[in-house]
């Protein structure tokens, strides 16, 4: 077995079946993702990963199926005890108070890790970003797309969180803040922190993660190490399209 195989599982999910009232969305999903490993989940639009996401964090409970945080059985528990168990959640849309400023809006989520750590303060989060250090005191609603993402990243780290889990955080974003945002994200990833990636951006995926896996109509198709999947371009092309 293989140290990755070896580390200790955060998230365990298994045959997760959820709806959207009448409409049936995944069938099935079961993944795990284990202590410091990075893991995309690819997939064209509307297959199910922000549901997987979701249904994973108690937002969406799934109707069948089980979720294990650190190997605790939490399905069906609401979802703001479920990311208490370590879990950094960036959402789709970034979940802004327009509001807050930038200081409230990181001090609202401070709080120490599940093991008492307090590794990301403040300060560590404005020398990661010095765009929001800038920003310091100016309201959440008045920043730049890019300058919200920075803060809803930054937030989560706030969080001394064991796993970020990050849903399209490029989104309409230009290139150069998208640098920006992926140059964090590799940041997270070595010092240890566990990360699950949606986004659209598939090559940069491919390069930054340890593991992929591939979504196709709310079924998980493809799970493997990132460099297995570069190497298979027909399976790309078959399910993604690139
Ligand atoms: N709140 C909702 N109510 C009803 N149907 C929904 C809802 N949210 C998503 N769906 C449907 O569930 C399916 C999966 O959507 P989901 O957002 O999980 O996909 P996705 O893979 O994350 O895609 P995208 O990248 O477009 O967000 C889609 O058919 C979508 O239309």
């Amino acid at each position: 077995m293989t140290a990755m195989t070896a580390a200790e599982p955060l998230v365990e999910a298994e045959g997760l079946q959820t709806y959207y009232g009448r409409s049936h969305v995944l069938h099935g999903v079961s993944l795990t993702i284990r202590r410091g490993e990075t893991v995309c989940l690819l997939g064209r639009n509307g297959m199910g990963k922000t549901t997987t996401i979701k249904s994973v964090l108690g937002f969406v409970p799934p109707r069948d199926g089980r979720v294990r945080i650190k190997g605790a059985d939490l399905t069906g528990a609401p979802a703001n005890r479920i990311v208490r168990q370590g879990i950094g959640y960036v959402p789709e849309g970034r979940g802004m108070f327009p509001n807050l400023t930038v200081r409230e809006s990181l001090l609202m989520a401070s709080r120490a890790g599940t093991d008492g750590r307090r590794d990301w303060t403040l300060e560590r989060v404005l020398h990661t970003f010095p765009r929001l250090a800038e920003r310091i005191d100016n309201l959440a609603g008045t920043l730049s797309g890019g300058e919200q993402q920075m803060v809803a990243i930054g937030r989560a780290l706030m969080t001394n969180p064991d796993l970020m889990i990050l849903d399209e955080a490029t989104e309409g974003l230009a290139p150069l803040i998208r640098r920006d945002i992926w140059r964090v994200i590799r940041a997270i990833k070595e010092t240890g922190i566990a990360t699950l990636v949606v986004d659209k951006n598939v090559k940069v995926l491919l390069d930054l993660c340890d593991r992929s896996l591939i979504m196709v109509k709310g079924v998980l198709v493809h799970d493997s190490p990132s460099a297995e999947l570069r190497a298979r371009p027909d399976i790309l092309q078959q399910h993604i399209g690139l």
